[in-house]
């Protein structure tokens, strides 16, 4: 479990984080939902220690963060919004194997491990190309692939689905769905049609958690949405309007309009 006690935050004086207050239950997909400058990204990378609270405390399955962020480093695997910040070897292979490398793999323990997480994200095969000549999708598919080679407990996507194309947000969703009741799953976006897969969402502005429900009660109140300028995705408009709950998926939409409508 993730607990988020009070949590403050400032850059250079101008408070970003002003009492953060969650908790993230084992094996929950967890939304993290808010308009640019929320303070999303300042949050998630708290959850391993990268950043420190001014006030309050992070506390990961009953660790405080800041007094041992090594280990919750190896229970809390982050995806970055911006791959070029989490790849850094000239190859493929090199980054994905980095950090398995360091939790003790060697040979073809290790191989096996990078070959698994490239073909999670479908990237094999590309364990001997340069990374840097990847595309941005390719390359947000690596570092995807960098975090699952440590096979954290805990999954924490940063704008995930940003800069995707359709098989790229397919293969997301398959993973998220490959990982359901197994792992804890934290999605951060400002795009709330990305969000509809979560089991619970906190909506954050200005640094604060406005309010924390299930997707009927976040994703299907357009009031709440349109005042902390977040769209307001067509299929749940549509959803909420005819009363019925958010699916998580067009496929599930598809089945569920056919049952209203037969
Ligand atoms: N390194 C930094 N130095 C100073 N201010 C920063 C820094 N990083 C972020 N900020 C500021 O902190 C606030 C929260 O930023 P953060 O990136 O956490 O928001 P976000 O919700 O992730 O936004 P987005 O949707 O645009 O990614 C913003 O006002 C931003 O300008």
């Amino acid at each position: 479990m993730i607990e988020l006690v009070n949590v403050h935050f400032s850059y250079n004086n101008r408070e970003v984080l002003r009492g953060i207050s969650l908790k993230i239950n084992d094996e929950e997909v967890f939304g993290i939902l808010g308009p640019n400058g929320a303070g999303k990204s300042t949050l998630i990378m708290h959850l391993n220690g990268i950043l420190k609270p001014k006030m309050g405390k992070v506390i990961v399955n009953g660790i405080e963060v800041n007094k041992n962020p090594k280990e919750v480093r190896k229970i809390v695997g982050i995806v970055f919004q911006d791959p070029n910040d989490q790849l850094f070897s000239p190859k493929v292979f090199d980054d994905v194997a980095f950090g398995p490398y360091n939790l003790g793999l060697r040979e073809r323990e290790l191989e096996e491990r990078v070959e698994k997480a490239l073909r999670l994200v479908g990237m094999e095969g590309y364990k001997n190309r340069e990374t840097k000549e990847l595309s941005f999708g390719e390359k947000k598919r690596v570092a995807i692939a960098t975090v699952l080679a440590m096979e954290p407990e805990i999954l924490v996507f940063d704008e995930p689905f940003a800069n995707l194309d359709f098989r790229g947000k397919k293969m997301l969703r398959e993973l998220i769905e490959k990982f359901r009741g197994e792992k804890t799953i934290i999605l951060s976006s400002h795009e709330a049609e990305y969000l509809t897969l979560c089991d619970r969402i906190a909506l954050l502005d200005g640094g604060k958690v406005i309010k924390v429900g299930s997707p009927e009660e976040i994703l299907g109140n357009a009031d709440l949405l349109r005042e902390h300028n977040l769209d307001v995705p067509p299929l749940v408009d549509l959803f909420s309007s005819l009363g019925l709950e958010i699916p998580k998926s067009i496929e599930e939409a598809k089945r569920k309009l056919k049952k209203v409508l037969i």
